[in-house]
């Protein structure tokens, strides 16, 4: 589906002497999406991507600085959307009004020997704030939490819509599509399946062994040993602090997560235009566990989530696994409801 995603776009793009809008708009409702930390690392490409995505008729780009040149560039693109920059705390309501799905990749990101937990001090404070305008300017929003310590900031942007009377919990969601991505391709290199058909449910959390990958679900099947099962899950848990180190102090993950964060956004889009049996896994309000926020397959609606879809059969290892990873959920849910409702 990610793959044929981007194909179309590419092919759409490529048709020279056709007229874009013409070519999409009778087809797709009109959608304005707002990116937030638009000049950023993930923020540039995340914005090119969803220049391409036709399902896209209006893209704000927010930052606090920079995004008038980012806006200027991608706007020559000649896809359907019109692009707008937005710069510094005064514009940010205009970035904002009218959004219907709303990406946050603004804050900072890691260097090698942190944590994600390690960036919570600057980017709750920076998630806070954010989701207080969209709890004022467009309060009925899907939005895509990346800011990372995606485990606390979504329970953060909770509280501030739950403060702000707006809260709907089928409207918030941590984008942990990166994991997926991450899972399907390090499990498609093991198994020698064609990485462009694999499926695998990724649950939990982002962050460490909080992200745990379901590969006895994964589709197609393949017959792996326990210790190359062990040895994927592993990948796929450190997936990003790979990326870190390799990056040696330029930051994180940018490019895969781009994509990641496009893929998400375009299931979203979909889901608000009525399009049947989006599925996707991401971090939102749940009840498949004790827990009160957790990453599970989600079918997307005209609302937001329609479905938190459950876990389905677990092995031992994925049991354990998801026993292990709760204490440490639960404590960076509870550290965010507290930064919420203290601040
Ligand atoms: N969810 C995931 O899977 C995932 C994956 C990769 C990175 N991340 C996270 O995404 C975040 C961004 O990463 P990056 O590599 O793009 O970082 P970056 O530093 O390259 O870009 C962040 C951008 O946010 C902007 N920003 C800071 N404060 C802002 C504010 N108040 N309003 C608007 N914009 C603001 C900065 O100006 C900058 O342009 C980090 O927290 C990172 O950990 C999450
Ligand atoms: O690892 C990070 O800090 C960034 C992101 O959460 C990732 O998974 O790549």
């Amino acid at each position: 589906m990610r793959t044929s995603m981007l194909k179309s776009i590419v092919r759409r793009t490529s048709i020279s002497g056709t007229s874009r809008r013409g070519f999409t708009s009778g087809s797709a409702p009109e959608r304005k999406v707002a990116v937030l930390g638009a000049a950023g690392g993930i923020g540039q490409p995340l914005s090119l991507l969803m220049k391409l995505n036709p399902l896209v008729s209006r893209l704000a780009l927010y930052d606090i600085a920079g995004t008038p040149g980012v806006a200027a560039d991608v706007s020559h693109i000649n896809t359907r959307s019109e692009v707008a920059g937005f710069a510094g705390e005064e514009q940010l309501g205009q970035a904002l009004e009218g959004a219907d799905v709303v990406i946050i990749p603004a804050g900072v990101p890691r260097k090698p020997g942190m944590t994600r937990d390690d960036l919570f001090n600057i980017n709750a404070g920076i998630v806070k704030s954010l989701c207080t305008a969209i709890a004022k300017y467009c309060p009925h929003a899907l939005v895509n939490m990346i800011s990372n310590p995606v485990n606390s900031t979504v329970p953060i942007a909770a509280e501030v819509f739950k403060k702000a009377g707006t809260y709907d919990e089928k409207r918030l969601f941590g984008v942990t599509t990166l994991d997926v991505v991450r899972a399907k391709t390090f499990y498609a290199g093991k198994a020698r399946v064609n990485v462009a058909e694999v499926n695998v449910p990724v649950v939990g959390g982002h962050a460490g062994i909080t992200i745990l990958p379901l590969f006895s679900q994964a589709t197609p099947t393949a017959n792996l040993s326990d210790e190359e099962i062990e040895a994927l899950t592993k990948r796929t848990q450190d997936g990003g602090t790979e990326v870190v180190e390799a990056k040696a102090g330029k930051g994180s993950a940018t490019l895969s997560m781009a994509y990641a964060g496009a893929i998400f956004a375009d299931a979203c889009l979909k889901g608000l235009n009525g399009v049947p049996d989006v599925v996707e896994c991401s971090f939102v309000q749940s009840n498949v566990t004790e827990l009160p926020f957790f990453a599970s397959k989600v079918r997307l609606g005209k609302n937001g989530v329609e479905e938190v879809l459950g876990l389905g059969q677990l092995t031992d290892y994925e049991k354990e696994g998801l026993e292990a990873l709760k204490p440490e959920l639960l404590s960076s849910i509870e550290k965010g409801i507290k930064f919420a409702n203290a601040n």
